[in-house]
């Protein structure tokens, strides 16, 4: 593992989330309802007005309907056309009047929706960020920095969705649906409840394609992210692939994900098949023309009304499955945002790193490691009862096999992670009784992965110690063996990098973060010696600005290669988390126990 690098990470309080109601809690719709509607509080006067005003544009944009019903009703029924024409004019001012209303509302509706939108995830995301810093550092190191990357683009897109898009068509076409309905019921109600069978067996022929929408989507979820999978996968390895000549194999595997998903598709599809075509059936204006016209015939024929009669469930009567469509659109973002809610929330509800009620501050930089044990699923240790004393100006190295626990063992100390059992000292104050700023500000890690900001070298240097002038910058520069490439770069030390450093190499982006951690000058050094695993010359001046950094600190290095830590103070040998062996090199080889192995292996494999 590893990822981090020089650290001395900016801490802010722990936000008050609002808290989750007792009922919530082991029922994960109300649960995900409970989430959307927390995180819609701040907003929630202008998520209603953006509501109502889209219900009043719908009802506004009803009146065009009801005047061209109207309208022919009072042409075909005026004795002459000058009879019609005061009521003509006068429904053609209210259609008019309707239709410019309805688009100055949608104007608000929009604006009051995109301003709460704006004001919303921008809530969330200070607030995502906020918990984000007081997250124990492990969580992003396992599971969760992919789900942060989730959470913090497609679930705010859901969001967005839901109150820029789908809040205003839900409230369009329920709205559009009523007042049509109720128009409609009150010129014949009979004919009425005929004219909305057709949206309602839409509807209910809807439902049914859609009962078995979960199994399939599981399946077809699975399969898309197998494709994915291989593609990262493909074009991850691009270089061993075309070194290798694996080409075909991992085609073979995205073909195969792809033919999942393509029978995926195609069972859902034939399965619904009949359910999907009655939809479009129903969610047609010839259906209900139909419809209107055959029930509508029945009724004049059998003199229980005129053709004139009839005339507004043909004009109003045949917007009413349309009105539907954004329904339904709006209530598959519902859903989608009620679950992007339900993560946000998880996310803004994981637990704190608890920070201490009165903080204490340390009064040296000795570590005491006193019966540490850790397990990172309460069943298994990955560290146990494993004790140890390191003095300032002292170098302690962990070594061992691969999975003994000595990163985990190192990542106890900036508390990525909490001890289940026993504790640990810094200059005789338990890191738990620290404030993460105290604790942070006096240590440097030094891990294998470099993080580098998109910003100038200067700036990357000065996260070290914020403040720093440039002299101090390039001092600290100088001393990790750096200064000489900066100097070198385009814009020297205004240049600006990229994530990935571009243009520097392996080697140098070390040096680079090693200059970082010079500069933020923390008592304790903790370091992955994996960070010097580089080419000859590399490593060699990765040593020496690594030598600069941890004179005079109090030091625990992870160690792969033994010779590089003959020289240290002790060395504490682990296997399966327990302490093995603990001395000097010489003492160690003496005993000719695990390090004693260990050690000859390395050299039997250099010399080989
Ligand atoms: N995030 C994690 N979640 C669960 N188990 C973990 C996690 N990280 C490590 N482990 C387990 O804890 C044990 C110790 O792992 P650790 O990475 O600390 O060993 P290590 O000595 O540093 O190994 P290596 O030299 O290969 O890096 C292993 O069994 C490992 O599988």
């Amino acid at each position: 593992m590893t990822t981090t690098d020089t650290t001395t990470a900016e801490r802010t309080a722990p936000l008050d989330n609002p808290p989750r109601g007792p009922a919530e809690e082991d029922n994960p719709t109300l649960v995900r309802v409970g989430a959307a509607a927390r995180l819609l509080r701040p907003v929630r006067r202008h998520f209603i007005t953006c509501g109502v005003l889209s219900a009043l544009a719908a009802a506004a944009g009803f009146l065009p309907y009801l005047a061209i019903a109207e309208i022919a009703r009072a042409v075909l029924t005026a004795p002459s056309a000058a009879a019609a024409a005061p009521t003509v004019w006068t429904w053609v001012a209210i259609g008019g009047l309707g239709a410019m209303l309805r688009l100055v509302l949608l104007g608000f509706s929009s604006h009051v929706g995109h301003y709460a939108d704006a004001e919303m995830l921008r809530d969330i995301r200070v607030r995502l960020v906020r918990r984000l810093g007081v997250i124990p550092l492990g969580w992003f190191r396992s599971a969760g920095s992919g789900q942060v990357k989730k959470t913090m683009t497609d679930d705010l897109e859901e969001m967005h969705q839901l109150i820029a898009h789908a809040l205003g068509e839900i409230t369009a076409g329920a709205t559009a649906i009523l007042v049509g309905f109720g128009y409609l019921l009150f010129v014949d109600w009979r004919m009425a409840l005929i004219t909305l069978a057709v949206p309602a067996m839409m509807l209910l022929a809807y439902r049914v394609s859609m009962r078995s929408m979960p199994a399939h989507m599981a399946r077809l979820l699975a399969a898309e992210g197998r494709i994915s999978a291989a593609s990262v996968e493909y074009a991850d390895g691009i270089s061993v692939v075309k070194a290798f000549g694996i080409n075909g194999r991992l085609l073979d595997r995205f073909g195969a994900a792809v033919r999942e998903h393509t029978a995926a598709m195609r069972t859902w599809v034939s399965e619904v098949r009949y359910s999907s075509a009655l939809c479009q059936l129903f969610n047609s204006e010839v259906t209900v023309l139909a419809v209107v016209f055959a029930a509508g015939l029945g009724f004049v024929t059998a003199g229980e009304l005129t053709f004139v009669d009839i005339l507004p469930f043909l004009v109003v009567g045949v917007g009413l499955p349309t009105s539907l469509t954004p329904l339904i659109q709006g209530n598959q973002g519902l859903r989608k945002a009620r679950m992007a809610a339900g993560r946000i929330d998880a996310l803004l509800n994981r637990e704190a790193l608890p920070e201490p009620a009165e903080p204490r501050t340390p009064t040296g930089h000795d570590i005491e490691l006193d019966r540490v044990t850790f397990s990172y699923d309460g069943a298994t240790n990955a560290v146990e009862d494993v004790s140890v004393r390191c003095q300032p100006g002292t170098v302690t190295a962990l070594v061992g096999p691969s999975g003994a626990g000595k990163t985990t063992l190192a990542s106890l100390l900036p508390r990525f992670y909490d001890v289940t059992g026993g504790a640990i000292r810094i200059g005789g104050v338990d890191v738990r009784d620290m404030s993460s700023e105290t604790l942070l500000s006096s240590m440097t890690l030094v891990f294998q992965d470099v993080a580098l900001l998109r910003d100038t070298v200067t700036e990357n240097i000065r996260i070290g110690r914020p403040g720093a002038s440039d002299e101090q910058v390039r001092e600290a520069a100088r001393a990790a063996q750096i200064h000489d490439v900066i100097e070198r770069l385009p814009q020297g030390y205004d240049t600006v990098l990229d994530a990935v450093g571009g243009g520097l190499s392996g080697g140098e982006r070390q040096r680079l973060t090693i200059a970082r951690a010079i500069l933020a000058a923390a008592p304790v050094v903790v370091l992955d010696e994996a960070t010097a695993a580089l080419d000859p010359d590399g490593e060699a001046a990765v040593q020496d600005a690594l030598a600069t950094l941890i004179a005079g600190k109090t030091v625990i290095v992870i160690a792969h290669r033994l010779h590089t830590i003959a020289s240290a103070d002790q060395i504490l040998v682990l296997e399966g988390g327990r302490v093995a062996e603990v001395g000097s090199h010489p003492v160690l080889l003496a005993r000719n126990g695990l390090y004693a192995r260990m050690w000859r292996a390395q050299q039997n494999g250099d010399t080989a």
